[in-house]
């Protein structure tokens, strides 16, 4: 049996093996492993510098790995470019924020975006009519993402005016335009307040419900334990552990690695 037709039939989305970078001396993720199910929200958390950033910025193809295999339904991905893997399924969202702020809300989603044919989920959710001119259809689509996160009456404003919430779900639906299968968020909660992060908590759990995969880095142990099925902790860019989230609360290694840092739990 081919690595594809494992991946496929195991229901994995996303598949890391042994994936390392190193930048000079510093081992800055080193041998990890994982796998995200498809349809599952996977959090990826550990102190500061324990390589979350890095390992992202691999997966979504900024970063080149030193060594290791990434692997997105079945279809090896370490070195193709970063535009290749938004085509495939890969939608990422940023700790600071890349909208376009001189830009109305509704270009920033529309802008050089345009839903693919995989993304099975988005079309059904927002069941757009066929036969409407493929601008049309763009903006409609756009309009439907907007409404979802209650920035519709919005759509017209200029970006740089919403507040940093409604900038953090723009953001969020700039993502989903691409249509991905594999969303990787970068701490959707940083920055928001109590109500801003239980919002988003609400809309990702809402997405996953609809099909959508997650890979999420978070600081907010509450998002982290609300949202996730699995876990995985990291230090050091080595593996600590991996779990469900009652697993992962009571491991005494990870508790070990926590000591000393200020978590928002
Ligand atoms: N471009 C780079 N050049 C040199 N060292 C780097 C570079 N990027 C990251 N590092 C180092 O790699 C290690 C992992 O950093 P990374 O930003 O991936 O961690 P992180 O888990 O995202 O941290 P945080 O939670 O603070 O965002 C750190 O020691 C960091 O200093």
């Amino acid at each position: 049996m081919s690595g594809e037709s494992i991946a496929a039939a195991t229901g994995d989305i996303l598949e890391v093996a042994g994936l390392s970078r190193n930048f000079g001396a510093i081992a800055a993720v080193a041998d990890l492993s994982f796998k995200v199910r498809e349809g599952e929200v996977k959090a990826v958390i550990g102190p500061n510098g324990a390589g979350k950033t890095t390992l992202f910025d691999m997966i979504a193809g900024v970063t080149a790995p030193s060594s290791g295999r990434i692997t997105l339904a079945g279809e090896r991905i370490e070195r193709m470019p970063a535009h290749k893997r938004v085509d495939r399924g890969i939608g990422r969202t940023f700790q600071t924020l890349q909208i376009f702020t001189e830009m109305s809300v509704l270009e920033n989603v529309v802008v050089g975006h345009y839903p693919r044919g995989h993304s099975g989920w988005v079309n059904a959710l927002l069941r757009l009519p066929s036969g409407l001119s493929e601008e049309r259809r763009e903006r409609e689509h756009a309009m439907a993402l907007l409404e979802r996160v209650g920035l519709a009456d919005r759509a017209n404003d200029r970006a740089g005016d919403l507040s940093f919430g409604d900038r953090k779900l723009l953001e969020l639906m700039r993502a989903l335009a691409t249509g991905p299968r594999l969303l990787l968020l970068d701490e959707p909660a940083a920055g928001l307040s109590h109500a801003g992060a239980e919002r988003m908590m609400e809309i990702v759990a809402e997405l996953n419900a609809d099909g959508l995969s997650v890979l999420l880095v978070e600081h907010n142990m509450r998002m982290v334990m609300n949202l996730s099925h699995d876990i995985l902790v990291i230090g050091n860019g080595r593996f600590i552990a991996e779990g469900t989230p009652d697993a992962v609360r009571t491991n005494p290694d990870v508790i070990a690695a926590y000591l000393g840092e200020d978590e928002d739990a």
